[in-house]
């Protein structure tokens, strides 16, 4: 049986995928061989001993401590693309309803009830002051163009916007989904100097957090809206109080309004609805559940952050896999350990990804529980293994 601990609700469609033959689901557990999650904060909590997998049902994974899995040899899933759509339309949303001024407009709207007869005389006397300014013909500028910032991109050009993107680390895959007329921004100064909109759809890293900050608002145009769908942290918040008391910044809209940005002139806060559609929840706790439930049951990697994509068919058969540091001889010494045994290796992978690699046997031969003990505390006293596991 394998213990699956929940830190948020995860769709049920999702958890479904876990029989319950093999499988027990609970909030609160000992030691869960998989935690789900959203985005549960786990930098305070204790890695508990037996944890082999953590899946994400979502896109950011800031919320994990991923640098100590790795070294533990816990894998750590995300769910590229499952949410982007859903956040795609929030980034549409929320440009229309900044240029028209819509929130303000419907809450003076709301104001007049109890007016009686006059309210549409009174309507059509107030309206003047909720001008807004079409989208159409605007420049949009994004920073990051993969899930997320590819899908906003296409459909910014079908709102006949004029759309640049600066990515600098661009997959293939997202290459072959942009449009053509999405034009490519050599530095990320270009998207800030010349756009009306600028959107932010990168992770958050040491690299890319506060990088909008007071030297980036100084390049902008006044005026500009700055929507941060991607984590409040990105932004340096005393560089933007001043960027919107001075109004270069015309608006910011942000899914992470905390105290202090709450408190700042013209930000548009949204409760961190990103990503919360029905079709999103579904479609992460289906992807996160399915990823985990293959990792559990087979050894095989599927979107992982921190370990490699592994996949070597899986039909019952033993297999041992190794989840250890990328550093020359690693695979001849596990393979002498199983030689000491005179096991035969049916067949075998190793793939890395940055510091860290990930290798799967699967071998021929049958062995007994003491065997299998004494090669497992072979491997794992291997220097630079993180966790050996057997299936059989
Ligand atoms: N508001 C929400 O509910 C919500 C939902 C989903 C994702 N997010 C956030 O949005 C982020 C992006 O999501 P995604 O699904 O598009 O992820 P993604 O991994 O598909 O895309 C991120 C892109 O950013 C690029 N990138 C990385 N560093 C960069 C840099 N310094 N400059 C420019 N580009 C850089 C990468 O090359 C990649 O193409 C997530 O990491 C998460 O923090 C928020
Ligand atoms: O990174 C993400 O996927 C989003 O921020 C969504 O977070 P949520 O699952 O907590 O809504």
């Amino acid at each position: 049986m394998f213990k699956i601990q929940t830190l948020n609700n995860i769709a049920s469609c999702g958890l479904d995928i876990f029989s319950n033959e093999r499988y027990t689901i609970e909030k609160e557990c000992e030691s869960p061989d998989g935690i789900l999650l959203r985005s549960y904060y786990m930098h305070d909590m204790e890695l508990p001993e037996n944890l082999k997998a953590i899946a994400r049902a979502g896109a950011g994974v800031n919320n994990i401590p991923v640098d100590t899995c790795t070294e533990k040899g816990i894998v750590v899933f995300n769910t590229p693309g499952a949410n982007a759509n859903a956040v795609k339309e929030m980034v549409l949303a929320s440009m229309l309803l900044s240029s028209r001024n819509l929130l303000e407009g419907v809450s003076w709207a709301k104001s007049l009830q109890g007016q009686g007869d006059v309210v549409p005389k009174l309507v059509e006397a107030g309206k003047k002051e909720y001008v807004g300014r079409e989208i159409k013909g605007k420049k949009l500028g994004i920073i990051g163009l993969g899930a997320i910032g590819a899908l906003v991109a296409n459909d910014a050009l079908s709102l006949d916007m004029e759309v640049i993107g600066y990515d600098p680390y661009v997959s293939v895959e997202t290459a072959w989904r942009l449009s053509r007329q999405v034009q490519r921004a050599l530095s990320i100064e270009q998207i800030f100097s010349t756009c009306d909109f600028i959107t932010i759809h990168v992770p958050l890293t040491e690299q890319t957090k506060e990088s909008i900050n007071a030297q980036a608002f100084g390049l902008m145009k006044k005026g500009v809206c700055l929507m941060n769908f991607s984590r409040g942290e990105l932004v340096n918040e005393e560089d933007l109080r001043v960027a919107l008391e001075e109004g270069i910044l015309g608006s910011y809209i942000t899914d992470f309004p905390n105290e202090n940005v709450l408190g700042m002139k013209n930000v548009i806060p949204i409760p961190h609805l990103g990503a919360s559609t029905l079709e999103s929840e579904e479609n992460c706790a289906i992807m996160a559940a399915r990823q985990m439930r293959d990792y559990l049951e087979t050894g095989n990697i599927k979107n992982s952050v921190n370990y490699p994509n592994v996949e070597l068919p899986y039909f019952g058969q033993k297999r041992i896999t190794v989840a250890h540091k990328n550093v020359p001889n690693m695979v001849g010494q596990m393979t002498a350990a199983l030689a000491e045994h005179g096991i035969n290796i049916a067949d075998m992978i190793n793939r890395s990804k940055g510091g860290y690699a990930y290798t799967v046997i699967d071998i021929d031969n049958s062995f007994d529980a003491t065997i299998k003990d004494d090669i497992a505390t072979r491997i794992r006293s291997i220097e630079g293994v993180a966790a050996v596991r057997i299936f059989q």
